[in-house]
């Protein structure tokens, strides 16, 4: 069996390192000859070379004994976007991500890398090939998106050439792989109820997915080109698979690749989006006395009836990135890696 080569300078921590994306991030650090403090909510897993800690962001002292010995920091926790608990989200993306900088700063950290969400300047209506250079949203569509845009914020400010505190903020979109708890799953769930028959509005909007390792590789390429004077310090960077892609085109290989039938009857997008706005404030409404989640939800709609596409330029300027795997491979390796949601299973 081979066996990792660590040099010490390669220790690093990864804050959300159980999730999705952390995960994947954290097995690439290994390969590529890092070794790992990974601090998460809950531990679901555990490799060799990886350390964990288990705690919440939000508590300094919890977070220091990760950071010791770590000059880089990966920061890519968050709460699922689908909850609807506003103070959850400011508790842990606003005041958990203060935290996170402070505890990096007493620790003496070094670099700081953020995963933030394209989803910053997205207010529910048409972006095609957005640059890093739009303002952030002004009418977030949802809280999720309203505290990305504040942690972003944070931690870009926090970038410090005096004290050689340097951060950067990378922005993917819709990521999807392997182990992603939200898009497939959801939309797996969605087809067995037999909601998914209608396509929202006239299909032809394009959208980004990012399969995961493009993801992890933007991230890592992020770290190793922050340096004192690098001109990435303090920016936000699209990553994104640079294949935009009709999003009923997408949902259909997903859904057809798994045994379920393609969407195929058109649904005018203002009739859906006025429903899951009813439907919405119907469920804010009654909370106290029922608890119902609608799968359609205003942000879900804006999501699948608009043009949501960036330009990841900056990114293959200032860091050489280049998507790793493309949308059609992703999409293949996908499908392939959930047995238990086959038609069937
Ligand atoms: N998935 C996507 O399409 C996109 C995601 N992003 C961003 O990427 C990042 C990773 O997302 P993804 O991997 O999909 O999400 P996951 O939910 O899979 O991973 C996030 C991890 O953070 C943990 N976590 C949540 N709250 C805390 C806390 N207070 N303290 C410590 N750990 C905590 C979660 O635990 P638990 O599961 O128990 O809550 C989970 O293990 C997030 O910042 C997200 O905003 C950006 C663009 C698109
Ligand atoms: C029910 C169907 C109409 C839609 C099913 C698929 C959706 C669950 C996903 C399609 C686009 C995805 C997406 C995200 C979550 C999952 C989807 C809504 C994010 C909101 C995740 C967090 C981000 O930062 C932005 C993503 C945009 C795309």
């Amino acid at each position: 069996m081979a066996t990792r080569v660590r040099p010490s300078n390669k220790r690093c921590a990864v804050i959300g390192g159980s999730g999705f994306l952390g995960r994947h991030l954290v097995e690439k650090l290994l390969d590529r000859g890092y070794s790992v403090s990974v601090f998460d909510i809950r531990q679901s897993y555990e490799l060799p070379g990886v350390t964990f800690h288990q705690g919440d962001l939000c508590d300094k002292q919890a977070l220091l004994p990760a950071m010791k010995d770590v000059s880089l920091v990966f920061h890519c926790a968050s709460p699922a976007p689908a909850s609807d608990d506003r103070r959850l989200f400011e508790r842990v993306n606003i005041q958990g991500t203060r935290t996170v900088i402070q505890a990096c700063i007493e620790a003496g950290v070094q670099k700081l890398v953020l995963t933030s969400s394209a989803s910053v300047v997205f207010e529910g209506t048409d972006i095609k090939n957005g640059s890093e250079d739009l303002p952030y949203a002004k009418k977030p569509i949802d809280y999720y998106t309203e505290t990305k845009i504040e942690q972003e914020k944070l931690v870009l400010e926090a970038y410090d050439k005096e004290k050689g505190f340097l951060t950067v903020a990378i922005r993917p979109h819709g990521i999807f792989g392997p182990r992603d708890p939200q898009l497939v799953p959801i939309l797996v769930d969605t087809a067995r109820r037999g909601k998914m028959k209608f396509i929202i509005g006239d299909g032809t909007n394009l959208v980004d997915f990012t399969f995961v390792e493009n993801v992890v590789h933007g991230h890592i390429l992020a770290a190793e080109r922050l340096r004192l004077d690098s001109p990435i310090c303090g920016k936000p960077y699209h990553i994104t698979n640079d294949e935009p892609v009709r999003f009923w085109d997408f949902m259909s290989e997903v859904l057809v690749g798994l045994g379920y039938a393609a969407p195929r009857y058109h649904l005018p997008y203002a009739l859906v989006y006025g429903l899951a706005l009813l439907l919405w404030l119907l469920a804010l409404i009654l909370r106290p006395l029922v608890s119902f989640k609608p799968t359609f939800t205003p942000m879900r709609v804006a999501l699948a009836g608009t043009h949501h596409y960036y330009s990841c330029e900056r990114a293959k300027q200032d860091l050489g990135y280049k998507p790793v795997v493309s949308l059609k491979d992703g999409v293949a390796r996908t499908v392939q890696s959930y047995p238990h949601l086959r038609q069937g299973a």
